[in-house]
């Protein structure tokens, strides 16, 4: 893999940027030299097989690797032209401007509406909270579903409704990005397909990021796509590169690499 194929012309202005990142738990090395572009209010997709590193770089991209014991970022990781990593940024306020949609829905276990209000309130939101609450879940297309049920438990939901319940308050806390690591693995085909309506109405708005194993879902709601891989260490690790990175349609119908050809047709699936 030369870094020349990993790349291609940005279509449009980038909102975040990773520059020769590698990522290690404790000193090995899980991923490494990815250069990334993301561009501003589009849907850009990771794919790749497991363990090459796809949601170690999503996590890099909104310090949530700071959480994860034993975990090194090296490499430039930039915001609007910031670098995220840099001592004087605070990485509390990173998450709150790049949110993140888990792959297990996982509502807290309290009332809908707190499940909203909660990490708003948290954040400092001073405005009329009842409007944010609505607002936010008119925007993640659950506000007629669970309208009359504010005082219910987020948990008594369906899955798919606890998912988007989980986007609404992602989108509460008033975001620029939200990071999606495989959010519809748990999810039946309806719910997933409404996701995915849905991602494509959230794209207006916000930068969107998913982690995906499904290739369909992958080809249907992105505009560009990142393949990723892992290359076999001598001591019997696996270590992840990015192959290729362009847009969707090019990665699904003229990949530079024959082993994106083959991943993505399902060859090696
Ligand atoms: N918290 C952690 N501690 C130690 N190693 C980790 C941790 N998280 C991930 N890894 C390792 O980093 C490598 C990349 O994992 P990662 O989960 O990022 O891959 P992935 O492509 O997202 O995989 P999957 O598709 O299975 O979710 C793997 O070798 C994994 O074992």
């Amino acid at each position: 893999m030369s870094q020349a194929n990993a790349s291609s012309a940005t279509p449009s202005k980038a909102v975040l940027k990773a520059e020769n990142v590698s990522v290690s738990y404790n000193s090995k090395v899980a991923v490494k030299g990815v250069y990334l572009d993301i561009p501003i209010n589009q849907i850009t997709a990771f794919i790749g097989p497991s363990g090459c590193g796809k949601s170690t770089i999503l996590r890099c991209f909104n310090r949530m690797n700071d959480l994860v014991s034993g975990a090194k970022v090296e490499g430039l990781i930039t915001f609007h032209g910031v670098n995220l990593y840099d001592r004087r940024i605070d990485p509390v306020e990173v998450r709150r401007r790049i949110g993140m949609v888990f792959q297990k829905p996982n509502p807290f276990p309290k009332t809908i509406y707190e499940n909203i209000a909660f990490g708003a309130r948290i954040n400092g939101y001073v405005g009329d909270m009842d409007e944010l609450v609505e607002k936010s879940l008119r925007k993640a297309a659950i506000w007629d579903e669970v309208k009359d049920k504010m005082k219910d438990s987020g948990l008594s939901l369906s899955g798919g409704q606890q998912q988007r319940l989980c986007i609404a308050r992602a989108i509460a806390i008033e975001p620029e990005v939200i990071l999606m690591d495989e959010p519809c693995s748990a999810l039946d085909p309806i719910s997933t397909l409404k996701i995915e309506e849905l991602m494509q109405e959230l794209k207006e708005q916000y930068t969107i990021i998913i982690v995906t194993h499904n290739m369909q879902q992958a080809s249907r709601v992105s505009d560009r796509t990142a393949f990723f891989n892992a290359e076999a260490t001598p001591e019997g690790g696996k270590i992840g590169y990015l192959v290729e990175f362009d847009d969707t349609v090019n990665i699904f119908t003229n990949p530079k690499e024959d082993y994106t050809r083959d991943y993505v047709s399902g060859r090696f699936g």
